[in-house]
């Protein structure tokens, strides 16, 4: 896909939402109480974290307990635990059954660049076509996965919350197995599904899905970060499967120049897709959302 600009468009809000009130945040009965808040061990120690899981039903794959699907939209990694045995792997395209797991994709970025906000906009577009489901990373919170329940983008079996309790990266790339547990639980609870949309916490430039976890990914930066971030390259800007500029309705606002940002981006990744998104812009994430359908196409060809 060549880069594409949008022209800055006018303000628009969401339409409200049509989903039954069941489909609301859960009530405070069925969110579990958080611990309190773990030390940062410090920057980014290479801490291995192990998921929590509580309740009866234990996961085919695994054998592992598994938490009820009412809660399964929260999990917390526990970060006073560490093991020496390998991080889990899964990039295997199928399930124990045979049958074709669902395609996964990373969507990560620094610190408020608009993942979650791209993810809704995602879930509005393609949940009448897919059946698709959310994992959402938070540090110390599941704000995000709160978010979407709020707006009521997916029914709440299909949101996921892992706190990582620590540099986002940690749990998409170098400890994975709190996201993989997160993903096959899902496709257990609500499966079979199409789409799974990891989102990452906010994070630096570095910051990249393992491929053991993701089976693509989607780097999202925002014009107001500054129009020199794709100069600065870094993994995310230079490798992600797909680079999404997203607010470029604030170009104006911020003096970011759109033209230098779509230059510099082709200079960094070449062939490699760029979509220059707004979403309070008409087409919003319709770009995106296309180029999801396509891997969806190549995924299940
Ligand atoms: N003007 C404008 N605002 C946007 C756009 N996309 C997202 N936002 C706003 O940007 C803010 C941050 O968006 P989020 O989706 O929460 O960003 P995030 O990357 O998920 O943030 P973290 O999870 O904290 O890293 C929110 O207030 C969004 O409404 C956009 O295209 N244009």
């Amino acid at each position: 896909m060549s880069p594409a600009l949008k022209a800055p468009a006018q303000q628009t809000s969401h339409p409200p939402s049509s989903f039954p009130p069941s489909w609301q945040i859960p009530s405070p009965s069925r969110i579990r109480p958080a611990t309190p808040p773990v030390p940062d061990p410090g920057g980014c120690a290479p801490r291995i974290p192990r998921i929590g899981l509580n309740g009866p039903v234990r996961t085919r794959r695994t054998g592992r307990p598994r938490p009820d699907p009412a809660e399964n939209w929260s999990r917390r990694m526990h970060l006073d635990h560490t093991h020496s045995g390998p991080a889990a792997l899964s990039a295997d395209a199928h399930r124990p059954d045979g049958t074709r797991r669902a395609l996964r994709v990373g969507l990560g970025g620094p610190v408020g660049s608009g993942k979650t906000a791209t993810v809704a906009a995602l879930c509005r577009e393609l949940r009448d076509q897919l059946s698709l489901a959310v994992v959402t990373n938070d540090i110390y919170t599941r704000e995000d996965a709160e978010f979407l329940l709020r707006e009521a983008v997916l029914p709440p079996e299909r949101i996921s919350a892992v706190e990582t309790g620590a540099c986002p990266h940690t749990a998409i790339r170098d400890d994975i197995s709190a996201n993989l547990e997160a993903v096959e639980d899902l496709e257990d609870a609500v499966g079979p599904l199409d789409l799974i949309l990891v989102e990452s916490g906010g994070d630096n430039l570095t910051a990249t899905f393992s491929k053991g976890l993701v089976d693509a990914q989607i780097f999202v930066i925002d014009v107001a970060g500054g129009d020199d971030i794709p100069r600065k390259g870094g993994p995310g800007v230079t490798t992600a499967d797909l680079l999404v500029v997203n607010k470029t309705d604030l170009a104006p606002y911020v003096g970011s120049d759109l033209a230098r940002m779509a230059a510099d981006a082709k200079a960094q990744r070449a062939e490699l897709p760029v979509v220059f998104q707004s979403l309070r812009g008409e087409t919003g994430v319709a770009d995106v959302a296309a180029w999801v359908r396509g891997r969806l196409a190549a995924w299940t060809a």
